[in-house]
Order: C-alpha cells, then sequence, then structure tokens
C-alpha cells in the first residue's frame, strides 16, 4: 500500500517562474472533485483538452485555462490525475494552489507523482529512474541514453535475467522435493549452464568501463601541467569563456575550475588545476595538492606543456611524470615557437595556441574521439547508476557461491539471493528501504 494513497497531491509540473503556460497536476482520488470545483462544470470527457474558467473559493475567476482529466487507472500515476494548462504568471499560480489547498488537496513531495506511477506497478525503477534523467539530460547522447531507458531496455534485460534465475530456481526446488537417486549430489545438469551463462553475461555488461554512469555524470577531463603553460587560457579557450583567471604570474590558479562543455553530444566536466611545482607558498601547495587528486580520479589528464620549454628537464619532469594510458599531451602557445614536435615521450602531441585559437579544432576532434569511444554506448543497454552494479555485482557473487555449493538446498539458497538481488533494480522485491533514496533525488512535479 502506498504510503499517501488516500491523500490527493498536486503541485506545477513545468518549471516556476513566469512563462506563457505552466501545467500543474493533480492525482489522487479527489482529483474528480477537485476539478468539477475549479470549472463549475461536470468532469470534462478523458484525455481531451477543454478550455474552462477556474473559479476560485469565493467564486472569483482567476484563470481560462486548458483543463485535461486522466481518469485512473490508465493515467501516469495509475490514480486520477487533471492538469490545468494556466496562464503562467504567479498570481494565477497562487490563486490555483490556494483554490486547491483550501478543497485539501497537499503540494506533492518531490518525486511523488513518479513514486505512485511506480507503487501502482506504472513503472519499474529504472524506468523512473530515466524519468528523472531525461529531465536532466544536457546532452543528446544523455537524452538518448535516458530514453531508451525509460521506455524498459534496462528493465527487460534485468527482469529477463530474473525469470531464467526463477526457472533455474524451479529446477532446483523440484530436485530438492524429488531427489533422483541416480544422479551425483549437486547442482542439476540442467541449471548449471544456466547460472554460468548469466554469471557470465552479467560480468560483460559489468565491463563497460562504467559507460552508462559516465554518460549520466560527465566525463571529466583534468588539465594539468606547469605554472604559466598556459592550462587556464585553454581552458577559456574551450569553454568560450573567461570562467578562470589568467595572468602572467606563475601560481594564479589554486583553486580547480570546473565548466560543462558538450562535445558531440557527450557530456564533459573539464577541470583546470593548480600549476605543478614546489610551491613554497601554503595556499599554493593546497592548490597543487587539488590538483593531483583531481588528476588522480579524472577520465583522462590533458598535460599541457609550454612549446618553448617542453624539453627543458624540470619544466616537463612534473607534468609527464602524470602520463598514464589515459593521457594525451598537449603543447601549448604554438604561435611563439618555430618548431614544434609531434611526439612527446613517446606520445602524439597536439600543438595549440591558447591565444590565437589555432590547433583547438584538431584538439576537440581528439578529444571527441576518446570521449565517443569511452561512452558510446553499445548494442545492449548500459547500466547507468552504482546503485544497478552494486546489485549485479551481489548477484553475480551469489550466482558464484551457487555454483561452488554441493548441496542443492545451499545452491537454491544463493540463487534465490541472485534473483533477488536483480529483483532490487527493477523494484520488483523488498525495496521499501530503497524508495525515500530513489525518489528523493526527483524534482516537485514529477
Ligand atoms: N603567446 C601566448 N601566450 C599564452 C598562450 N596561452 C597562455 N598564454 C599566456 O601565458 C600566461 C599564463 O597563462 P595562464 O593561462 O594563466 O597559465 P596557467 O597554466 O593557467 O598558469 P597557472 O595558473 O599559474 O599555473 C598568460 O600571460 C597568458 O596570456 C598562448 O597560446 N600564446
Ligand atoms: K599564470
Ligand atoms: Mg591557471
Amino acid at each position: 500500500m502506498s504510503l499517501y494513497s488516500t491523500d490527493t497531491i498536486f503541485a506545477l509540473a513545468s518549471a516556476p517562474g513566469r512563462g506563457g503556460v505552466q501545467v500543474i497536476r493533480l492525482s489522487g482520488p479527489a482529483a474528480g472533485t477537485a476539478l468539477p470545483a475549479l470549472t463549475r462544470r461536470p468532469l470534462p470527457p478523458p484525455r481531451r483538452a477543454t478550455l474552462a474558467r477556474l473559479h476560485d473559493q469565493a467564486g472569483e475567476v482567476f484563470d481560462q485555462a486548458l483543463v485535461l482529466w486522466f481518469p485512473g487507472p490508465d493515467s501516469f500515476t495509475g490514480e486520477d490525475v487533471a492538469e490545468l494548462h494556466l496562464h503562467g504568471g504567479r498570481a494565477v499560480l497562487a490563486a490555483a494552489s490556494e483554490a486547491l489547498t483550501a478543497q485539501g488537496l497537499r503540494v506533492a513531495e518531490p518525486g511523488e507523482f513518479s513514486r505512485r506511477a511506480f507503487e501502482a506497478g506504472k513503472l519499474d525503477l529504472t524506468e523512473a529512474e530515466a524519468i528523472a534523467d531525461l529531465v536532466d539530460a544536457e546532452t543528446a547522447a544523455q537524452r538518448r541514453q535516458a530514453l531508451r531507458q525509460m521506455e524498459g531496455a534496462l528493465g527487460a534485460l534485468y527482469e529477463g535475467w530474473r525469470h531464467r534465475l526463477v526457472r533455474a530456481l524451479a529446477h532446483l526446488e523440484a530436485d530438492i522435493d524429488f531427489p533422483d537417486e541416480d544422479l551425483p549430489h549437486g547442482l542439476a545438469p540442467a541449471v548449471v549452464p544456466v547460472l554460468t551463462g548469466l554469471y557470465q553475461e552479467i560480468g560483460v555488461h559489468l565491463a563497460d568501463g562504467h559507460r552508462g554512469e559516465r554518460l549520466r555524470d560527465g566525463f571529466s577531463i583534468a588539465i594539468l601541467g606547469a605554472p604559466n603553460a598556459g592550462k587556464s587560457s585553454l581552458l577559456n579557450a574551450l569553454a568560450r569563456r573567461d570562467a578562470a583567471i589568467v595572468s602572467s604570474t606563475a601560481g594564479t590558479t589554486r583553486d580547480v575550475i570546473e565548466v560543462n562543455l558538450d562535445l558531440g553530444g557527450f557530456p564533459v566536466i573539464l577541470a583546470d588545476t593548480a600549476g605543478l611545482r614546489d610551491a613554497a607558498d601554503e595556499i599554493e601547495r593546497e592548490g597543487i595538492r587539488r590538483a593531483l587528486a583531481r588528476a588522480e580520479r579524472a577520465d583522462l589528464k590533458l598535460l599541457v606543456l609550454d612549446c618553448s620549454t617542453w624539453n627543458i628537464g624540470d619544466m616537463a619532469e612534473a607534468t609527464l611524470a602524470l602520463a598514464d594510458g589515459d593521457a594525451l599531451v598537449v603543447l601549448n602557445k604554438r604561435d611563439l615557437c618555430t618548431y614544434v614536435p609531434s611526439m612527446v615521450a613517446g606520445r602524439t602531441a597536439i600543438a595549440v595556441s591558447a591565444a590565437t585559437g589555432e590547433g583547438l579544432a584538431d584538439l576537440l576532434a581528439a578529444l571527441e574521439r576518446i570521449v565517443g569511444d569511452r561512452l558510446m554506448p553499445g548494442a545492449a543497454p548500459s547500466l547507468t547508476r552504482a546503485r544497478h552494479r552494486q546489485a549485479l555485482e551481489d548477484c553475480r557473487a551469489a550466482l558464484a557461491r551457487a555454483l561452488r555449493a554441493d548441496l542443492p538446498e545451499l545452491a537454491a539458497e544463493d540463487v534465490r539471493l541472485a534473483a533477488r538481488a536483480l529483483g532490487r533494480i527493477t523494484g520488483r522485491v523488498d525495496v521499501e528501504d530503497l524508495l525515500d533514496v530513489i525518489f528523493r533525488d526527483f524534482c516537485i512535479g514529477k
């Protein structure tokens, strides 16, 4: 049972502020009386936009609006739902809100509409999470991933796996109840390939380089290098705005400065950091500590060298010491150098000038290629949250235990745990404790 099922809730479904049209959504048993009370007319035909004058408690008309009526269970929440498409001004919204409150409706909690939809079985949890992701999507690739998940691709994958486990469990239980004395102890032969197959499939799904999670959260790139290499200048040039202070004083940047970029539809968080050197100043040393910490957790390091000093040992040393598989060398200040090498420390170097813009298109193209390779969704839907990853790891651990078990009773218990771990992702089993956490991150009106 829903905690709220007797309440009728309402909320602004559109963004707050002034606008041409604002939508207020109502859901719950009183929606079907609240709407006629506002319009002073019978309910309109279901799912048909109808123009109506809206009245407050005192009978004063406060707006002329489009109203829609979605009787349950064929509505978003499964309950009776109504929508008011109002003129989007503060006074109109305030009047509507007062009129609804006066009728005993209450303002919805964040995510409460989606939670009701989940509790009515209209959505599984992955679909509900995808609604939040779709609303938050800032790039095309994020939007596509969210839509695919919202349409049920991810939930269907996990439910398919869970059904296979439930069937295997039925086999195991039949064996326990009606043992075949001729068979050796251990798992029924029909069950082993199902468990090993799933163990492997889930392993492949998990080893996706965190594609879906990165696509959702943004791919993180850290700009690193010696003081005055032009890191902040490069950040500003790539972001096309003055996000970071640039000056000829070495040690200008201390805090990590982030900008969001859309690289070919993929979301990137680009971070400028303090120049790396043996600093005497305490604040600068803290800045360098933060730079190195950011380097550690970045998905890609952009190692920026000044093209006139790239081969002077201690200028480049600290920077190149950070080079690993995930690093790209950039030689900046191309405009000041007559010669720029194409390789540095065995890596291809991209020559740019943050000042003139030369080479930035090449750098952006290289970044787009790297980010695209790392985030491009595969044929199967990607898992998008640490929550999914944890449950899949639990499932896999339980499968491994089941395969090692030497009594069918023990194997059955682990298969049951494995199926339950999958069920937690879609919300098919005991998830009450999870719901608050998941729906809390939604905004009001969803
Ligand atoms: N000619 C030329 N000057 C540049 C270029 N990029 C940066 N500069 C100059 O180099 C100096 C240092 O630039 P910043 O962007 O502050 O360098 P930084 O690496 O962020 O320096 P710190 O924050 O101190 O570590 C400034 O005077 C910039 O104007 C470039 O491509 N060409
Ligand atoms: K500087
Ligand atoms: Mg700087």
